[in-house]
C-alpha cells in the first residue's frame, strides 16, 4: 500500500495518549457515593468512557452502557454531572499517566514537521491542566474538547473543523484513536484512521471498525507514520 503524504495528525486523548481511567473511575465513584449509590469496579467504568463526561455520568447512574430516555430525568443527570465535575476537577491528573513512548513519540512527530491537533470528547475545562502536567501545552496547534462545538465524535464535524481552521485538506489529515468514536469520525470525514488497541473501546477490538491500520503500541504507530506518511 502506498500512502499519501500527510501533514496533519489529529490525536484522541483518553485511551490513546493518556490512561485517565483511574481518575475517571474515582470521580465516577465519588459522585455515586455522594448520591448514595453503590460504586462500580474500574473494569466496568472503563467500558463507559468514550462519549464524554455527560454520557459517563448517565451510564453510571443507570449502571449500563445503554441509556434510554425514560431511565433518567434531565434534572437528575444535570445534578450528577455537576457532582462529577467537582470530583474530577479535584483529582484529575493525580493517577493519570501517559502510555509508553507517547511523550517521545509526539515530540519526534512534531520535529519531523507534522502539525499535531488534539480532538477529545473530554470537556474542555479539564484539558489544559492535563496537557500542562505532561509538558504538552505547546505541542498541539489546535485543541478541541467534547463541548467545544455543538457536536462531538463520532460526528465528523470536529475533524472537519480542525482541517478548515488549519487550512489542511482532509486527504492530508489522519485521525488516531482508541475508540470507535474516533474511527467513525475519521471515516465520516473521509480521512485515514489509525487505531490503537490498548485503550477504551467498550471491550470491542478496534480492528472490527476497519481503521486504515491498527497498532498494539504507540511505538509501532510512530514507526509506521514516519515511514508511510512522510
Ligand atoms: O471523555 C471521553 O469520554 C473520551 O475522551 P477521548 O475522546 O479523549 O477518548
Ligand atoms: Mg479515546
Amino acid at each position: 500500500m502506498t500512502a499519501v503524504k500527510k501533514e496533519l495528525l489529529i490525536f484522541d486523548f483518553d485511551g490513546t495518549l493518556i490512561d485517565s481511567v483511574p481518575d475517571l473511575a474515582q470521580a465516577t465513584n465519588d459522585m455515586l457515593t455522594t448520591l448514595e449509590k453503590a460504586p462500580y469496579p474500574i473494569d466496568t467504568i472503563r467500558n463507559w468512557v468514550g462519549n464524554g463526561s455527560r454520557m459517563l455520568v448517565e451510564r453510571a447512574l443507570v449502571g449500563s452502557v445503554e441509556v434510554t430516555e425514560d431511565q433518567l430525568t434531565q434534572d437528575e443527570a444535570d445534578h450528577a454531572e455537576k457532582v462529577f465535575f467537582d470530583a474530577y476537577a479535584k483529582i484529575s491528573g493525580k493517577n493519570t499517566v501517559a502510555y509508553p513512548n507517547v511523550d517521545e513519540g509526539l515530540k519526534k512527530l512534531k520535529q519531523a514537521g507534522f502539525t499535531l491537533a488534539l480532538v477529545t470528547n473530554k470537556p474542555m475545562q479539564f484539558v489544559p491542566k492535563i496537557l500542562e502536567s505532561f509538558g504538552w501545552s505547546e505541542l498541539f496547534t489546535e485543541v478541541l474538547g467534547g463541548d467545544s462545538l455543538p457536536v462531538k465524535k463520532p460526528d465528523p464535524e470536529p475533524l472537519r473543523y480542525v482541517c478548515r481552521t488549519l487550512q489542511i485538506a482532509p486527504e492530508h489529515a489522519v485521525m488516531i484513536g482508541d475508540s470507535k468514536n474516533d474511527i467513525l469520525a475519521g471515516q465520516n470525514a473521509n480521512i485515514d484512521t489509525l487505531g490503537l488497541s490498548y485503550g477504551y473501546n467498550y471491550g470491542q477490538d478496534i480492528r472490527e471498525l476497519n481503521p486504515t491500520q491498527a497498532f498494539d503500541d504507540f511505538q509501532s504507530l510512530i514507526d509506521w507514520i514516519m515511514t508511510q506518511y512522510q
